[in-house]
């Protein structure tokens, strides 16, 4: 188990292009290329262990991978007909990976194993298995197959209504991937607008998905879709570790170039400029989403409740509950019981950890309350979870924290230290 100490460095004026590259785009150009029947261009795939994992997944269903000699880029060629394959498919830690590949698989002639880490593992199923049962998939795992490992005999399914009780990308996700193989025209209703990263990508491949605000009808493919041809933009949700190191900083800056603008994804960005801080969006150009640059100025930051749009930056609250920390007053999240099934439950990781920097915060079932304060220096506990190591290593660049189990960063930044180590002074 590795341990970062992280230690304040100064004021800075930090711009990077090195931002992870975006990882629910990077997830989807994978799994989406086997709708094509013709080789996909990807640049800037995200080279992190929950992405990797998708690729090999992919791989092992019959896509060939070619490598080019510019990291990141691949030309994915899709077999003829998805294969039976002998292994378990591995999520490794990726909720994204597993809930989408369901979708995806139980419309698949064959049988697949889905199986993930003991974080993964625990992580509830039952919200995209029950959906795809009630059109005719076949679906098992433990705990009536809430539980990963999960057993899928592909099946053709029944065109559907489905109207979601939670706003999430990744059930929406899976049942747009089966409708797609569905026996006629489905609909897809949700709570609040999830991110749409499938909608857009899979219009921008010719299927007929149509979004009409909450509603998404998915018409079934009558044919192979066209071919992805994308370089994958900056992950706002990586970049966004760094808006906070900005923010908690007055008169401190950070430039992030080339990042995904989708505004379903950008939303704690402007929390943080409800807060005080000084935040520009700089669109530069357009490729199935929104990209271009985002500029965040530390200044003096006031407490703020948030409690709507959470889907827009359920990833990015770890994060922002350091800035929460720094701030004057009280901030409060509310309707953020989603956070409990990320993982790790994150709104206990969060309490724990604030508490352990003698920061006063209030649990509750749907979300916290933080009282914002100085930070005292501690050692913090990953609980295995990327965003946690990496909101706390962030607080380090304030007040010295030395944060455990931080192998899990690999999941999403791999490189996060090396850009940490220009505004804070790093030691592993
Ligand atoms: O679809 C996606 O790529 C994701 C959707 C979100 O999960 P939910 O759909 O469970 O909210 C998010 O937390 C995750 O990091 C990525
Ligand atoms: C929740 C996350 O990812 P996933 O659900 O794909 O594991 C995340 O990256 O914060």
């Amino acid at each position: 188990m590795k341990t970062l100490h992280v230690k304040p460095k100064g004021d800075f004026a930090f711009a990077t292009d090195k931002i992870a590259s975006d990882k629910s785009i990077s997830h989807r150009c994978a799994i989406f290329s086997l709708l094509s029947d013709q080789p996909s261009l990807i640049q800037n795939y995200l080279l992190a262990e929950d992405t990797l994992c998708t690729l090999k997944i992919v791989e092992a269903l019959g896509v060939t991978i070619q490598t080019h000699e510019e990291k990141g880029v691949f030309t994915i060629t899709p077999p003829i007909k998805v294969g039976e394959p002998p292994l378990i498919l591995d999520c490794g830690n990726s909720g994204t990976a597993m809930r989408l590949l369901m979708g995806f698989l139980a419309t698949c002639e064959g049988f697949f194993v889905l199986h993930g880490d003991k974080y993964l593992a625990s992580r509830p199923m039952r919200r995209v298995a029950d959906p795809l049962r009630s059109i005719g998939a076949h679906i098992d795992g433990r705990n009536d197959g809430n539980f990963a490992p999960l057993g899928i005999r592909g099946e053709k399914l029944n065109a559907f209504h489905y109207e979601s009780k939670i706003a999430s990308a990744q059930v929406k996700s899976a049942l747009i991937l089966a409708a797609l193989q569905a026996n006629g025209i489905s609909t897809f209703c949700e709570p609040e607008l999830s991110r749409d990263h499938s909608e857009r990508m899979l219009r921008g491949m010719g299927a007929k998905v149509i979004s009409e605000g909450l509603h998404v009808s998915i018409y079934p493919q009558e044919k192979p879709l066209q071919p992805l041809n994308i370089r994958v933009p900056s992950d706002p949700s990586s970049g966004f570790f760094f808006a906070v190191a900005a923010a908690i900083h007055e008169g401190c800056m950070v430039t992030l170039h080339n990042m995904l603008l989708n505004p379903t994804r950008i939303e704690a960005y402007k929390v943080l400029a409800r807060m005080g801080a000084e935040v520009s969006f700089i669109e530069k150009e357009s490729q199935y989403e929104s990209v271009g640059d985002i500029v965040i100025k530390g200044k003096s930051l006031q407490g703020v409740e948030v409690s709507e749009n959470i889907s827009w930056l359920i990833d990015e609250l770890p994060a922002l509950s350091i800035a929460f920390a720094c701030a004057k007053g009280k901030s409060v999240v509310k309707n953020a019981e989603e956070l409990r099934v990320k993982e790790s439950d994150r709104i206990s990781s969060v309490v724990k950890n604030l508490r352990l920097c003698h920061i006063e915060v209030q649990e509750f079932a749907d979300g916290y309350e933080v009282e914002g304060g100085m930070l005292q220096s501690a050692t913090i506990n990953s609980f295995g979870d990327h965003r946690i190591a990496m909101s706390f290593a962030i607080a380090g660049t304030k007040t010295a924290m030395c944060i455990e189990d931080i192998e899990c960063i690999n999941t999403s930044f791999p490189n996060f230290i090396e850009l940490l180590s220009q505004i804070g002074n790093i030691e592993l």
